[in-house]
């Protein structure tokens, strides 16, 4: 469920911006997308390691790395973590952020879910906002298929002046053609030209006021574009990482100071503060991402989701939702625990029978007793009772969690308790961690044990 090494391939563990090249010559692709849209199947598809995947969002929070090469070029890919936009509000959305503006990627390959293209676009208009050469892969094309869901994919690819290809993550030929295309983008035998978002009048305005400033200036470190509209929003943030990053600090620019004067007054003559400024953005992202969807997908059956819908309002309602949701955990908790006292005991008899046997192979070798203390009676026994106490019920406990995520279920878990969660600093998504170690505790110390999540870590109270 969580994140280990082993479960995403030892050598995916976070780097943060550094990248490691296995040649001078490797071409840094990203892989951005919304959250379980298929970013790690894409990754582990191309580079053939082993990143954490499954069907709820929010699986991976930093950024992996691997390798991955086509006939002419061998790329470091990074799996960047899932976001809804690049606005920065919340840590992943800080790490995939960085990563665009700061990693020097040659390319982003945003992956989207065909199912849902209109929510995906969001993040693909404002990537496309940052980066020049961006690619977009539409995911779960088998789903859309499914669902009659047809996307007209040069059309899209004209709209947004990037190419566009479709893709089915989980059967690993379809993504050879997306390389061609991150081949043909990295050695500028396709040249994008990205859909440039029209705002209204005054915010055009007051980005024309600054813009040739920081074109004329800073053009190399950053879209200038994309900078003025930060700088506007005072993304203090940014600022920040633009001075940690690069050097550079905005702040003390003399030249820009007095001209961003000048566009905040423009901005204020139409009534627009930072924040309104930020809602009128977000307002145009989604309106632009609405008219290309209504353009270029096509539901041959509009009731499609319906059946989803529905059973999604059974599951989060007040009413409904948290009575199923106590009792599925406790159906779980309760096969778990019961269920697993019978291969428990029948490993403990087997295991503990070996142990009267090496006892006896001791004594009949007349080893000395401290031998037999520390190897029979110390490691071996020691041993032998974990794995007969911890083993059946990790092996009842993660395949049927697995169901859950499977079908779904575990995001609207998140969902639910969300909000009491959120009243001790966690979120609803660590509901799914407590629930293992509440298991471990439970077998560990039973009934002596509790676990409390407080400002970012865990405290384990036990008592005797
Ligand atoms: N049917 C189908 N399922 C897919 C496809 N690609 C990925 N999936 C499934 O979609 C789910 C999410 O995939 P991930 O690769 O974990 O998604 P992600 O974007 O990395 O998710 P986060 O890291 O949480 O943002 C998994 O259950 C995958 O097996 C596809 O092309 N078709
Ligand atoms: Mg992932």
């Amino acid at each position: 469920m969580g994140l280990t090494n082993s479960s995403i391939g030892l050598n995916a563990v976070d780097f943060g911006l550094e990248i490691i090249k296995q040649s001078p010559t490797d071409k840094i692709i990203a892989l951005a997308g919304n959250p379980n849209v298929g970013k790690s199947t894409v990754f582990n598809g191309l580079t053939g390691m082993k990143q954490h995947t499954g069907n709820w969002p929010g699986k991976t929070v930093t950024n992996a790395q691997g390798y991955c090469s086509t006939k002419n070029q061998s790329y470091v890919l990074v799996d960047i973590p899932g976001t809804y936009s690049l606005m920065a509000h919340s840590a992943e959305e800080e790490v995939a952020r960085n990563f665009i503006c700061f990693g020097n990627p040659d390319a982003v390959i945003v992956v989207c879910d065909a199912t849902c293209l209109e929510r995906n676009l969001n993040l693909v208009l404002q990537t496309m906002e940052i980066s020049k050469n961006v690619i977009v892969c539409i995911n779960l094309m088998d789903e859309a298929r499914r669902k009659n869901i047809k996307i007209d994919v040069d059309k899209l690819s004209k709209h947004l002046g990037v190419p566009v290809i479709g893709a089915i993550a989980r059967k690993r030929k379809s993504l050879s053609a997306l390389m061609d295309i991150v081949d043909k983008v990295t050695n500028g035998t396709i040249h994008c030209s990205p859909l440039s978002i029209q705002y209204a009048e005054e915010i055009e305005d007051a980005i024309s006021a600054i813009e040739p400033i920081l074109s004329r200036k800073y053009g190399n470190l950053l879209n200038s574009r994309w900078l003025s509209l930060k700088i506007l929003e005072q993304d203090e943030q940014l600022l920040k990482e633009i001075n940690a990053y690069l050097g550079v600090s905005l702040f003390s620019d003399s030249e820009l100071s007095a001209a961003l004067e000048n566009a905040k007054n423009i901005l204020e003559n139409s009534n627009l503060d930072p924040d309104k400024l930020k809602d009128k953005i977000v307002t145009s992202l989604v309106t632009f991402a609405e008219k290309i969807s209504k353009d270029t997908v096509l539901y041959e059956n509009q009731n499609y989701n319906s059946s989803d819908r529905n059973i999604d309002r059974i599951l989060t309602s007040k009413t409904t939702g948290y009575p199923i949701m106590l009792a599925l955990l406790a159906l779980v908790f309760w096969l778990t625990i019961t269920g697993s006292n019978y291969p428990s005991q029948l490993l403990s008899s087997c295991l503990f029978k070996v142990q009267d046997y090496l006892t006896a192979f001791f004594q009949f070798v007349n080893a000395p007793d401290w031998l037999h203390g520390i190897l029979v009676l110390g490691v071996y026994r020691v041993l032998a009772w974990v794995v007969s106490v911890m083993l059946p019920p990790m092996a009842i406990f993660f395949p049927l969690f697995t169901l859950l995520e499977d079908a779904g279920y575990l995001p609207r878990v998140a969902y639910n308790l969300d909000k009491t969660f959120k009243r001790c600093n966690a979120c609803g998504k660590q509901a799914l961690t407590m629930c293992m170690v509440y298991i471990f505790l439970y077998y560990k110390n039973p009934h002596k044990g509790v676990l409390v999540y407080l400002k970012n870590r865990y405290y384990v109270i036990i008592w005797c």
